[in-house]
């Protein structure tokens, strides 16, 4: 197949890959009900406890008992990790990228069994979970070829202009020591490859935690790793809570350095903690979004329009990119209201196994129940519902297709602008809408959020380079129909945020990604 994966391509896949997902699914679900372990010291390992999980889409159908870590098991984690860091980041930068390629390798043999398991396990379509599985085979490559390129970040700086001496000097990058990952339900394999790969290649060693609703993603990853043959303690894998795990993980003394993907108030939580104890540690937060689009008078409202959709409905809209907030101009708001709600009202919802179904669930019953209370609000403040504002799934009593799941329908809203939800991060397929009169009304409105993750732009040619001037975010797209804020791809968009929406300023997969994984030491040697 020459067709290339990408979250820019997925809408036009081959029919053979819906052929080789298909037989994937099926060999994925013969497997369901397996009990899966914690994975440490190079060994799987039983956890004291396991819970059992079930699908968001079908809550009677088991997935499999995931184990639940404790604290003993945090310790030897964090102890395995820190024994292999010596040989780790001694061996040959050479060797090391040749294993990371090698779980690239594994990773991409697997991808449509892991994206079947992604479809279970989160409730994402078949072609997000295809994207996010091949999306974490091009982090391991990508990461690894990036740190060769840069000849692992060391310099040869010139020698002291001092007489009577040989002074020689240098800038060497090494790493930290045990680096913890924390990811996020949404992106629960490529938000955790991502950034381990980035430690990893770095020289550092690895304890990741999956987020409580899918610890499935995680164990396959780290099937990957084990089978590339890492050497034991340089990748670890615990499952379990957030506030249990992932404090223990944030508080322990072998902690060198997190990365954290998730919401803000737990990013702000953990950095504060890391700048906290005996010294400050490093705290790369990619964090929540609250991402704006703004449509001009003379916007392609058909592009618009799709890449509107595609990003605010897109997977439940439980993407920190996807599109939450829209500016239209007042002269075609409702020519681009009339073909948001004819597209809104048409999307396939149902099992997202489904080659025919494009949007599946919401991950849980929290977020279940918050659609309906963020729903009610807006009604209750007199918002303009043009479409949705309904949960179709479980206790709904609406099709019985849709009974057994977190199913709701995409909503589209004119809202008040003083309206507090237009603050909020909901992370579900709710868009508002606001109309205005003055393109600088827009961006001042477009900008009105702590957070600045992604943004979309859709307007004349020659109004792009306003959007880019002033626009506070770190990942924008102009006449983009593939999507208006979502959609990144490792070397092709780099991804971060701005403001609240990511603490480091640099994004991942960017060219400046890797050497927040490093610390400097300056190296003069007098002969
Ligand atoms: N900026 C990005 O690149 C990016 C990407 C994906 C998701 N996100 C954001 O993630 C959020 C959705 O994901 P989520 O609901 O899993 O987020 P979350 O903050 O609830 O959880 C993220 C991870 O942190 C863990 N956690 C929770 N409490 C913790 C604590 N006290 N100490 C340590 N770890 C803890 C969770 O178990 C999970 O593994 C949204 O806000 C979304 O915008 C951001
Ligand atoms: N990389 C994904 C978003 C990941 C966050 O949830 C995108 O660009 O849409």
């Amino acid at each position: 197949m020459s067709f290339r994966l990408t979250y820019a391509t997925m809408y036009n896949p081959p029919e053979a890959m819906h052929e080789r997902f298909e037989a994937a699914l099926a060999r994925v679900e013969a497997g369901l009900g397996a009990q899966h372990r914690l994975f440490i010291d190079g060994v799987d390992r039983d956890a004291p406890r396991y819970a059992l999980r079930h699908s968001p889409f079908d809550r009677e159908l088991r997935l499999g008992e995931f184990g639940l870590a404790g604290d003993n098991d945090v310790q030897a984690a964090m102890c395995a990790a820190q024994a292999a860091g010596p040989a780790w980041r001694a061996m040959p930068v050479a060797e090391r990228t040749r294993l990371l390629h090698r779980v690239g390798e594994l990773l991409e043999e697997r991808v449509y069994d892991i994206a079947a398991a992604m479809v279970l396990e989160v409730g994402k379509n078949r072609m997000e979970a295809l994207g996010e599985a091949q999306e974490t085979v091009d982090f391991f490559h990508h990461y690894a070829d990036d740190f060769e390129s840069h000849a692992g970040y060391n310099h040869v700086l010139p020698d002291d202009p001092v007489t009577g001496f040989a002074s020689h000097n240098a800038s060497v990058m090494r790493p930290y020591g045990v680096w913890v990952v924390i990811a996020p339900f949404n992106f629960p394999l490529a938000l955790a490859g991502g950034p381990v790969a980035a430690a990893l290649v770095t020289g550092n060693t690895v304890v990741l935690k999956g987020a409580s609703d899918t610890p499935w993603a995680g164990r396959l990853l780290a099937d990957c790793i084990r089978d590339a043959g890492l050497p034991p303690g340089v990748f670890n894998y615990l499952s379990g809570a957030g506030r249990e795990i992932g404090e223990a993980l944030a508080q322990h003394p072998l902690t060198a350095g997190i990365t954290f993907t998730g919401s803000v108030p737990v990013g702000r939580h953990l950095m504060r903690q890391m700048a906290g104890g005996a010294y400050p540690r490093p705290c790369i937060a990619e964090m929540g979004g609250k991402n704006p689009c703004i449509v001009t008078e003379r916007a392609d409202l058909d592009r618009a329009a799709a890449g509107i959709v595609r990003s605010a409905y897109g997977m439940g809209g439980q993407k920190c990119s996807a599109l939450s907030r829209l500016y239209v101009h007042e002269s075609v708001a409702d020519a681009l209201i009339g073909r948001l709600h004819a597209q809104a009202t048409a999307i396939r919802i149902g099992d997202p196994r489904r080659h025919e179904n494009w949007l599946g669930p919401v991950v849980n019953a929290t977020a279940y129940e918050n659609y309906q209370h963020h729903a009610d609000a807006l009604r209750d403040a007199g918002a303009n519902v043009l479409c949705g504002g309904a949960r179709i799934g479980l206790g709904s009593g609406g099709r019985t297709a849709l009974a057994r799941g977190y199913y709701v329908e995409p909503m589209l809203a004119e809202v008040p602008l003083q309206h507090p939800l237009w603050q909020h991060e909901m992370f579900l397929p709710i868009l508002t809408v606001h109309r205005y009169g003055d393109r600088d009304e827009a961006m001042r409105l477009a900008n009105d959020s702590p957070m600045g993750l992604t943004a979309g732009f859709y307007g004349g040619a020659d109004e792009v380079s306003w959007f880019h001037e002033h626009i506070e975010a770190g990942v924008t797209y102009a006449n983009r129909p593939q999507g208006a804020t979502t959609g990144a791809w490792p070397g092709y968009q780099p991804f971060g945020g701005w403001k609240g929406s990511g603490s480091s300023g640099k994004a991942i997969a960017s060219f400046h990604y890797l050497a927040q994984y490093l610390r400097e030491q300056s190296r003069t040697v007098v002969e």
